[in-house]
């Protein structure tokens, strides 16, 4: 691992990453936007940013001088996380710091393993690769590949585990038990101050929080909700 690399994992040791992704379709679905919140979250204390697609990558790294976790979401059903060594390969060009992808043990469409991901990544980008899994051996097996971070992103997202309320804590706990010194970023419906202190508390290197911190359709959903229930 380069020194940079390194430094980038230092970096987020105890502290909050920002998810900011805009779904086709909706309002605030443009790089410039993202690149934007990615900025504002930054303002607020985020010591690196997460954010969806080649052009939102590209504006973001442009924009926030935090390291930038880069992803391409083709799809939303099946393998749809950066699938395909094109779709990392792009993501890295584009100039993340990071490269998520996704690492459960499904079949990938081009029928590359996250191993192969991982060394390409290395080799052709010297970036690093946060494999988003979906349960305990599929965060074994990314560690085993090469991985630099592990995350719980796809946990309750795929049928290997039912999703959970909040976090996935209990995966979480074995992820961080089982993957020794690959650093473990709790990711997935992580919605109050107490689910992030309980990922760290949990043994998560860093925290990535999305919807809770910039998805305004959910945040306002939840409010609305809350009132028609009388809360
Ligand atoms: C399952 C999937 O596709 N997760 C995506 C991964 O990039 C995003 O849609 C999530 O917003 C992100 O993981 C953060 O999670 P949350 O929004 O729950 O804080």
């Amino acid at each position: 691992m380069t020194t940079a690399a390194a430094d980038v994992l230092a970096t987020l040791r105890g502290r909050l990453v920002v998810s900011c992704q805009a779904y086709p379709g909706e309002p605030m679905r443009s790089p410039e936007i993202m690149a934007a919140v990615a900025a504002a979250v930054v303002e607020g204390g985020a010591a690196a940013v997460r954010v969806q697609g080649v052009e939102d990558v590209r504006a973001t790294v442009a924009r926030v001088g935090v390291p930038v976790v880069g992803l391409w979401k083709d799809g939303d059903a099946g393998v749809y996380i950066t699938p395909t060594l094109r779709h990392a390969r792009a993501v890295a060009e584009a100039g993340a710091h990071v490269v998520a992808i996704d690492a459960t043990r499904r079949p990938r469409p081009d029928g590359s393993t996250v191993a192969d991901t991982v060394h390409m990544l290395h080799e052709e980008h010297g970036v690093l690769v946060m494999a988003d899994c979906d349960d305990l051996a599929s965060a074994v097996a990314a560690a085993e590949a090469g991985a630099d971070i592990v995350g719980t992103t796809l946990a309750g997202y795929t049928q290997a585990r039912p999703r959970t309320e909040g976090p996935d804590l209990e995966l979480l706990r074995e992820v961080v038990a089982a993957v020794g010194n690959v650093p473990v970023v709790a990711e997935g419906r992580i919605h109050t101050h107490e689910h992030a202190r309980a990922a760290l508390a949990a043994g998560a290197h860093a925290v990535c929080v999305g919807t809770a911190i910039t998805h305004p359709t959910s945040l306002t959903r939840w409010f609305v909700d809350a009132m028609a229930g009388g809360a």
